[in-house]
């Protein structure tokens, strides 16, 4: 099966960190998504957290509008910023709610250190540095989440009860909201470097910060799988 299409500064950026990137997409919460293993208190305890990541990824894509050069690039984090806020997290809000857990308790949640270390590193990213700085560490989130979820789609056994959650990511809109993004990520490396931006001093740098973004991912599942 091929992997979706998110523009080639994604695609480059991918192939630079074969391994991490695999550990990420192919984790073995991942797999217990797929075939329904995963049991229910890791995958409640990973959405908590998971809440409190799109909290501070909200923050950070709004970062974006901050830093951004032009009002295309703006429009795009905007708008991601909308679907984290109004969409994707619409599937926390609704799954704790069936389990007890209110939207209140989930903004109140207390982080673990896994969840804080990747979203303060991927802020002081967009602080630190400029627009691409930034969207180099988001985009892990972003287009693994999108691999995922349409790996799932087609994989997963028929009665994982974990197919809402597959649905989300797997879904026509967020799948378009990444080709958006993949795009403006293109657009933006470009009219930075230049065509031949792999080539540049600066590309190594961005491909640190995509590696380790990726790397911090890994440190999410983990931290779902153990902190149950
Ligand atoms: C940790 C993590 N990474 C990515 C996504 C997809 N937005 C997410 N919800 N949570």
């Amino acid at each position: 099966m091929s992997a979706p299409e998110y523009g080639r500064v994604f695609a480059k950026l991918r192939e630079g960190c074969p391994t991490p990137w695999a550990a990420y997409t192919q984790h073995a919460f991942v797999e217990g998504l797929r075939d329904g293993t995963l049991p229910r208190a890791s995958f409640l305890h990973y959405l908590v957290q998971d809440y409190v990541f799109l909290v501070h990824f909200a923050r950070a894509w709004s970062l974006g509008v901050v830093k951004a050069e032009t009002l295309d690039e703006m429009k795009i984090c905007a708008r991601t910023v909308d679907a984290l806020v109004n969409h994707e997290m619409s599937l926390h809000v609704k799954t704790c709610a069936a389990a007890g857990i209110s939207e209140a308790a989930l903004f109140a949640a207390k982080e673990d250190v896994e969840n804080l270390a990747y979203t303060r590193y991927v802020l002081d990213a967009g602080v630190q540095g400029d627009f691409l700085d930034l969207i180099a560490a988001l985009a892990p989130c972003c287009f693994g989440y999108g691999e995922i979820g349409l790996r799932l789609a087609q994989t997963a056994v028929p009665d994982t009860p974990y197919a809402e959650w597959i649905a989300t990511y797997a879904d026509d809109d967020y799948q378009q909201v990444m080709a958006d993004v993949g795009a403006m990520f293109d657009g933006a490396v470009v009219r930075r470097l230049g065509d031949a931006f792999d080539t540049t001093p600066r590309w190594a740098h961005l491909q640190t910060r995509f590696t380790t973004a990726t790397e911090l991912e890994v440190g999410f599942w983990d931290m779902g799988l153990c902190g149950a």
